[in-house]
């Protein structure tokens, strides 16, 4: 794609986000409205150098400058817009950076989002497949999250997540991949490992929800989590072994909260 073609599609790309009610709340939209700002800005200041050096063509012929000095002014001229150029690309760099960043990101938490969750899972399955490794998946699923929003109000259901999600992150292992599946519920992608090892990290994980000391106003929220955790079979596909994941968690469920359950 030619490279106006492509700075096109992204200026439109960030308008529509930028225009977006959805995105209202994400915390990368101040920076990227400061951001698309500046690029404006630039883009203006190259149309000024532009205007400026046709307007001193005339001048410096009516002036009758002579051929070395007007030759190089306008190099001088050039290599201004070519420094400007330059700053402008990578400016556009930076901006797909974070164009790419927030589209993974969980505005809430922090961590991935569910579009992150599903091409990794996706990547994942595919390696597991091709070099005949185990990979588990584990679902969490806040107990009776409801009654927190209830009780305490959205806010400090919203802080409850927030730390929860932290907690995740701060009990799987490196190379474990925690994100925001959607509302109170989580994902942990555990590549390398069987259901029977990764039900280890999920009980630290779910002792670590346990522990998290969050106050509501005097009140201590008392919280907790259930589990669902499906290892890959062989041949199956991303979507079969998040659902067998969803299934066992419903189990967790029904067997009363705060426990994980493993898909058969
Ligand atoms: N504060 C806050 N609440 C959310 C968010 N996303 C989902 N919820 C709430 O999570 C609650 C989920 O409730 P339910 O699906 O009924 O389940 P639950 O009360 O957690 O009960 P069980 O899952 O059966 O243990 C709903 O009240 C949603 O409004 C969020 O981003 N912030």
């Amino acid at each position: 794609m030619r490279a106006d073609k492509q700075i096109e599609q992204i200026e439109q790309t960030v308008e529509s986000l930028l225009s977006d009610p959805s995105h209202r709340d994400n915390p990368l939209r101040p920076a990227l409205d400061e951001l698309y700002g500046e690029f404006r800005g630039l883009l203006h200041q190259i149309d000024r150098v532009t205007r400026i050096s046709d307007r001193y063509q005339h001048v410096s012929q009516a002036e009758k400058l002579s051929l070395t000095e007007r030759y190089q002014k306008q190099l001088r001229q050039l290599e201004k817009i070519a420094r400007i150029s330059d700053r402008y690309q990578s400016m556009m760099r930076d901006l797909n950076e974070a164009l790419k960043e927030a589209s993974t990101r969980d505005a809430l938490t922090g961590i991935g989002n569910r579009r992150m969750l599903m091409e990794r899972m996706k990547t994942e399955s595919a390696r597991a497949e091709r070099l005949h490794r185990p990979l588990t998946v584990a679902l969490l699923d806040v107990d009776r999250f409801k009654s927190v929003n209830d009780a305490h109000g959205h806010e400090a259901g919203d802080k409850a997540l927030v730390e929860i999600a932290h907690a995740i992150v701060a009990s799987v292992r490196d190379y474990d991949l925690c994100g925001r599946w959607g509302g109170e519920e989580f994902m942990v992608i555990m590549p390398e490992i069987g259901a029977d090892e990764a039900a280890i990290v999920v009980e630290r994980v779910r002792q670590a929800v346990m522990a998290l000391d969050i106050t509501a106003g005097d009140t201590r929220l008392a919280l907790s989590a259930s589990f669902g955790i499906a290892e890959r079979r062989g041949g199956e596909s991303v979507s079969e072994t998040i659902n067998r994941a969803d299934t066992a968690l419903f189990d967790a469920k029904r067997d009363g909260r705060n426990r994980y359950k493993i898909a058969p």
